[in-house]
């Protein structure tokens, strides 16, 4: 028998219940036993939801209070001196502090929150663990093991997820005196035996060990400590699937089957090319987990294609083929079922993570009991939607192939060079030295939403809607007025989500009501799908900015979202490559720059967040994205004259292995996150003699901790050290959305006032 298993399901809820728990808990209004009943309720309801759509092994270890990177350190007993209490182990609370930093109080000094950064190319965000060369690992958290025993009393057959012990290294930080982290590894290991005796003591007979890295180009001494780990690992009594995802293994094809462990999952969706590659490297003893249906997008599965390949492996390895989705659905949203908004049609081409664990259970059984009548009716069904979206008249447009065909190459070309551009900008602007500015959004307060949900629901009126939301614009320019701002922003307060918000606006793409999925901790986005060539039928931003800069005789910088990120952070389509859809998303968003220079505006700020995210896990994809990526921006960018200064931005970046892209993209103007890595990450542009302007973000928006205006003065002193003092902007890590009014004014006030503390330093100097 073929054996349906899943890697994962999404731990959030389909109402976000875990979201609105953790959040009520953090505010004081339930108990941690209240909250914990809600995790209880909501991993019932997962399992449950995944054996009745006919999952055989249903994973445990996937749910996570905040995150589960950050849940693995905790097991390991990795707490970072400032949130220990001294021999004892760690809580809920200790999690939580770790995730989101400690508010300094009267009583104790505060701690700054564990860094933050994308797993893999997701836009999922996890908890960096902190490597110091001395760290010692002890057993210390028994969420797992709860976990299974819970599933194990609803009567579930389990398997136990973890992740493995390198990747677990491999996205740890070391910090302090430098060291090897593999260093850590023979300390570590026995942990994952004592992980492993324990859980085969519950009765458990397989575990999933994520090995994502597998898939990454990896140093020579890494792929080394593979076998050597997983030989001291072999003896363990329990079964262990090594799970790879995201991308091909490649060279690293023979390693991973060699391992002495008892099966393989490959990501065929990302790489359908190990297949049939690997069924000459598998051992005869080992599983096969084939991942056939796509975690990472919500297209119905082609289940006639998809189970040739299926048929052809049974045929070779009978009960040793497992079948899975391509990898956890944590980033798929929860359930089609409640989007009756959709048209049929629509609806009929899209699967969820609950659709998705049907698909991978009625692939199982194409294969254990082909004829049966269930499977029939579902291939029918798949045969019908494969041809409905193949011959949809919805889904091509002859007109946006006709423009792209027709885009010149001076269609990414500013006028003149940056040099010519920026003097007559800086002419027009009058700017200070050390210009401060933010990078959009402003608080997005309860009553906003509320506003919004009310006008979605039909109880409030477009008007009174429009109405709202220009008061919150006039509120946040008298703000920035106030706090004597040099470039203000309309805060962004009419946009659900700085993707979604376009999306719904643009021809091509299609939106869901409850499509949410975890971005970080509880904090969640509801990715818009590409389902068609894209159109702009109207203009989009035009109006909110123009009123905003009706409010004030400042400067006022327009803001809108890049194609690239527009693309990474929605679901793209299938049926073309991401460049064509970029491409298209660059033209549709040129015209509202254009729109916006139109209307006055003299600063436009293109986001791209996604921008080093979209970058390919293996290198040899790099320079073919870039190239794209790059001229995607620039296609947006260079409709406007000379004196329209362009700014972009982006967040959680490393430069280093991408800076002359992120040079040739010329904006005029690029501001970055830096404070949390102490201006580390200027290293790139300074070695670069970077030419354009840059905002080094002087403090985390991430946190509610606000920083004293000498702390973020210190960090402008390094940053002057490595970039001309003309070069450089004054500004946030990110957008302000997040965080309370309060603690965002305190923080620009600080800004403000050190900014003007390093104008006095440097007037003299320039
Ligand atoms: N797409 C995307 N990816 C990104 C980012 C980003 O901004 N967007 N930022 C980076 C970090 N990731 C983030 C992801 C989400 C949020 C975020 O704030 N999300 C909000 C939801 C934003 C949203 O869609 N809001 C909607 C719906 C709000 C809502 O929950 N409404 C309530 C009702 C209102 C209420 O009573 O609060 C409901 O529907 O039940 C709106 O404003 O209209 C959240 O989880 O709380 C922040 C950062 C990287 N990736
Ligand atoms: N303009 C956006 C904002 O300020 C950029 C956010 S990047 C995740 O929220
Ligand atoms: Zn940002």
């Amino acid at each position: 028998m073929a054996v349906a298993h899943n890697l994962g399901f999404p731990r959030i809820g389909g109402d976000r219940e875990l979201k609105k728990a953790v959040e009520a808990y953090w505010k004081g209004d339930i108990t941690e036993d209240n909250l914990r009943q809600v995790g209880r309720e909501l991993r019932a309801k997962h399992w449950q939801l995944q054996k009745d759509a006919g999952i055989d092994l249903v994973p445990v270890g996937d749910f996570a209070w905040y995150d589960q990177v950050l849940t693995h350190s905790l097991t390991f007993g990795v707490v970072p001196e400032r949130f220990a209490t001294a021999g004892e182990k760690p809580t809920l609370d200790t999690l939580f502090a770790m995730a989101r930093g400690v508010v300094e109080s009267s009583c104790c000094g505060g701690a700054h929150a564990q860094e933050m950064t994308k797993w893999f190319d997701t836009n999922y965000h996890y908890l960096v663990p902190e490597l110091t060369a001395d760290l010692e690992f002890a057993l210390s958290w028994e969420q797992l093991f709860e976990e299974v025993d819970e599933a194990l009393a609803l009567g579930h057959k389990v398997k136990p997820v973890v992740i493995g012990p390198l990747t677990w290294l491999w996205l740890g930080k070391v910090k302090g005196e430098e060291f090897n982290k593999l260093d850590l590894l023979e300390k570590l290991l026995p942990i994952y035996g004592q992980i492993f005796q324990r859980l085969a003591a519950q009765g458990v007979e397989w575990v999933q060990i994520d090995e994502p890295i597998l898939s990454l180009d990896l140093p020579q001494d890494w792929k080394n400590a593979f076998e050597r780990a997983y030989n001291l690992l072999q003896a363990e009594p329990v079964k262990k699937l090594i799970a790879t995802y995201f991308s091909g293994l490649e060279d690293n094809l023979g390693l991973a089957a060699g391992l002495p462990v008892d099966g393989l999952h490959l990501d065929l969706v990302r790489a359908p090319e190990q297949y049939p590659t690997i069924l000459d490297r598998l051992p005869a003893y080992k599983i096969l987990s084939l991942g056939v249906v796509n975690g990472r997008n919500v297209w119905r599965c082609d289940l006639e294609k998809v189970l040739a390949t299926l048929k052809h492996a049974h045929e070779r390895l009978g009960d040793r083929l497992w079948v899975a989705p391509s990898c956890s659905l944590l980033h798929s949203p929860v359930d089609l079922a409640r989007e009756e908004q959709l048209d049929e049609e629509l609806q009929s081409w899209l699967a969820f993570a609950v659709q998705k664990t049907e698909e991978v259970a009625i692939l199982a059984q194409a294969l254990n009991n082909p004829d049966c009548a269930k499977v029939q009716a579902a291939l029918a069904q798949s045969r019908t939607v494969q041809e409905s979206r193949a011959n949809s008249p919805r889904i091509h447009k002859p007109q946006v192939q006709a423009r792209l065909a027709a885009v010149t190459a001076a269609d990414s070309q500013r006028t003149s060079v940056f040099a010519e551009r920026i003097k007559l900008q800086r002419e027009r602007l009058d700017l200070p030295l050390f210009p401060t500015t933010t990078i959009g959004s402003f608080p997005q307060t309860k009553e906003i939403r509320a506003a919004r949900l009310a006008y979605r629901q039909g109880k409030l009126s477009e008007v009174d809607y429009q109405q709202a939301m220009q008061a919150e614009i006039q509120h946040a320019v008298k703000v920035q007025e106030e706090l004597g701002l040099d470039v203000l922003v309309h805060g962004e307060t009419e946009r659900n989500d700085m993707v979604e918000y376009f999306a719904e606006q643009l021809d091509g793409y299609l939106f869901t009501r409850f499509g949410w999925v975890q971005s970080y901790g509880t904090r969640c986005v509801k990715p818009a799908v590409i389902y068609g060539d894209i159109t702009r039928p109207q203009a989009m931003t035009v109006e909110w900015i123009a009123y905003a800069q009706q409010q004030t005789d400042k400067v006022l910088k327009g803001m809108l979202t890049g194609p690239v990120t527009m693309l990474m952070w929605s679901f793209p389509r299938e049926d073309l490559s991401r460049e064509q859809q970029a491409r298209q998303l660059a033209l549709a968003i040129r015209d509202e720059v254009v729109d916006l220079e139109a209307a006055g505006i003299k600063i436009i700020q293109i986001d791209e967040a996604a921008f080093r995210e979209g970058l390919p896990l293996r290198r040899a994809e790099w320079q073919a994205y870039l190239d794209w990526a790059t001229e995607s921006f620039r296609l947006t960018a260079s409709g406007v004259c000379d004196e329209t200064q362009i700014h972009t931005h982006m967040c959680y970046s490393e430069f280093n292995d991408v800076i002359d892209s992120i040079a040739a993209m010329d904006a005029d103007v690029i501001t970055i996150e830096t404070s949390r890595s102490q201006m580390e990450l200027l290293d790139a542009f300074e070695t670069f003699h970077y030419p354009n302007d840059i905002g080094p973000g002087v403090y985390d928006i991430h946190s509610p901790r606000v920083p004293d205006s000498e702390e973020m003065a210190n960090l402008l002193r390094k940053a002057a050290k490595r970039i001309a003092v003309e070069q450089l902007w004054v500004n946030p890590d990110c957008g302000l959305k997040t965080r309370g009014w309060p603690e965002a004014k305190a923080a620009l006030e600080h800004m403000v006032a050190a900014a003007k503390q390093l104008r006095k330093e440097y007037a003299k100097a320039v």
